[in-house]
């Protein structure tokens, strides 16, 4: 080798060296950087809210709610500043046309908040996939199954609160809430996806709830974290790499039975049989995914699924029995009401819809108690041009006021009336408007329009066959007397994990657990 080819291998050596030691990673943090700054900049046109004296996220973070009041003062649009960039909050008289607007998208809002792109955040990636996948699953073969769907129901209810709650216990006991209702509700929702052998899996039920904790703890922090570090500091996060642990152990145990379920599909499929009639999200999701010809991944699928049906059930539910115990009055009235309709037969395919006093109940539970202030969260896929000339735009992230508490709207607002839904249902061509499922700008609990919440029928099924079983065969109470606290972390609203309340078995009028669909 001549010492001119040495002096320029020395060259290109030395040059790709710098290329890939500094440059690379300089391009790629300066790119980091910029990108995290576009994604993080106010929006130009949209005042940007804050309150207490504290900057605009850390309103947000510390004082979320009150951050919301300040902005609606003026009555129109104005922005925050979250950990995932800032958002446009529209006061409640746009919910409709939000609603309806074509350009809007659920899923790609949840995307950005929900770290998508991240490892072990592949169950939120599925659940908010472009093509609503999901999504269109639960609005076709599960709202089509809910009739042979509800003797389940009625049976993993009776199963679970039995196995849970104790069945002959004379003492009252305490029992801590949260994880209770969770439970109770995961195991009745993996009753309908998965059947009843996977449901009773205790391996299943602890995994899943084990997850979802942990995803949803990192997701927090993670939020909190620069754009920039998010990767690193998921891969250092003790919670990140429990939740991608869990996800590890869910593909373990979940895989042959997905194998197995595709399997019997595939058969059936070929054979030209009509798949049988019954509830296996796993099969309704293989049907799905052969007619679009499409790939799959059934376990992250399964858990996205389960999450998203889970967390609201279980605010619901147990915000539900919070509500009974401070309203005792009410209590004898929910009774009367399900002895009522089920006393005579059990459960039948229209029981639900004769229960209107249950229903208006767990409306304005909801109303009066909503898992979170702020609904319709959308991101722009287009400039949108607003009725009014307000301009959204393109890849900004809107989300409208609720009304709840809007005296304009509701009278007594602040009141918990139980009866409210059953006199607005008294009143004209209101029954449908007025029950549980129907949505609208007054009452965004399951958010409105083209993304509205597909689960709800499913929802009010499942909630008035577990409130019927825990109103009839339990009283319950206060923890001395202290009403269970509720956290608020951004505008969402959970119930606190430590969170109590008192239980005793009592003798039930009719058998609850009698059906005849
Ligand atoms: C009390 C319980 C529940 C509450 C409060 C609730 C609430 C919501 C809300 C607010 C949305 C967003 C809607 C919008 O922005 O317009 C939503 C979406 C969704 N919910 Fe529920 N939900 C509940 C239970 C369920 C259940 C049981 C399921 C499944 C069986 C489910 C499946 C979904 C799906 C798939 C979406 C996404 C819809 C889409 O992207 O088009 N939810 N839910």
């Amino acid at each position: 080798m001549t010492s001119s080819m040495v002096t320029t291998l020395w060259r290109e050596n030395t040059t790709a060296l710098i290329v890939g030691v500094v440059v690379v990673p300089l391009a790629a943090v300066l790119y980091s950087l910029v990108s995290s700054y576009a994604s993080t900049r106010p929006y130009r046109h949209f005042p940007v809210a804050s309150t207490d004296g504290l900057s605009p996220k850390d309103s947000w973070y510390q004082a979320g709610s009150k951050t919301i009041a300040a902005g609606l003062e003026n009555n129109a649009p104005f922005q925050v500043i979250t950990g995932t960039g800032p958002r446009i909050v529209l006061p409640n008289r746009y919910a409709d046309e939000v609603g309806r607007l074509p350009n809007l998208s659920l899923s790609q809002a949840f995307q950005k908040d929900y770290m998508i792109n991240l490892p072990g955040f592949e169950p939120f990636a599925t659940l908010n996939r472009d093509d609503h996948f999901l999504p269109e699953i639960v609005r076709t073969k599960l709202n089509q199954s809910l009739g042979i769907i509800s003797p389940d129901l009625v049976e993993e209810t009776a199963l679970a609160v039995e196995e849970r709650l104790g069945d002959d216990t004379e003492e009252t006991h305490t029992i801590v809430l949260r994880t209770e209702i969770n439970y109770l509700v995961n195991r009745i929702i993996s009753r309908v996806f998965l059947g009843p052998t996977l449901c009773r899996n205790e391996s299943w039920l602890e995994l899943t709830e084990r997850y979802s904790t942990n995803a949803v703890v990192a997701n927090k922090i993670l939020r909190k974290s620069p754009h920039w570090a998010r990767r690193f500091v998921n891969w250092m996060l003790p919670s990140g790499r429990k939740a991608r642990q869990d996800l590890r152990d869910i593909y373990a145990l979940l895989m042959p039975e997905v194998e197995k379920r595709k399997q019997r599909m595939r058969e059936e499929l070929e054979a030209g049989r009509k798949p049988p009639k019954q509830a296996d999200f796993i099969g309704w999701m293989y049907e799905t995914a052969r007619e679009r010809r499409e790939d799959v991944d059934y376990v992250a699928s399964q858990i996205g699924m389960n999450m998203a049906a889970m967390h609201g059930t279980t605010e619901a539910l147990c915000q539900a029995l919070v509500d009974v115990c401070v309203r005792p009055e009410v209590l004898s009235a929910l009774r009367k009401e399900i002895i009522e309709v089920i006393g005579p037969k059990g459960w039948s395919s229209n029981a639900r819809l004769k229960m209107r006093l249950l229903d208006s109940f767990l409306k304005e539970s909801m109303r009066i108690h909503p898992h979170n202030e702020l609904a319709i969260n959308r991101k722009v896929l287009e400039e949108t041009r607003l009725s009014d000339g307000t301009v959204l735009p393109k890849d900004a992230i809107v989300v409208v006021a609720a009304a709840h508490f809007d005296p304009t709207v509701y009278d007594n607002p602040n009141t918990f009336d139980a009866y409210r839904f059953v006199r607005e249902g008294n009143k004209g061509n209101s029954q449908f408007t007025s029950q549980l499922v129907a949505t609208n700008p007054n009452f965004l609990a399951f958010g409105l329009g083209k993304q509205q919440c597909p689960g709800r029928f499913f929802v009010a099924e499942m909630l008035k066959i577990t409130m019927s079983y825990l109103l009839l065969k339990f009283d319950w109470s206060l923890v001395d007397g202290q009403i269970p606290e509720r956290i608020k972390y951004e505008t969402n609203i959970v119930f606190d994990g430590a969170a109590k309340l008192g239980v005793h078995r009592r003798k039930e009028e009719v058998d609850v657990g009698r059906s005849e669909f």
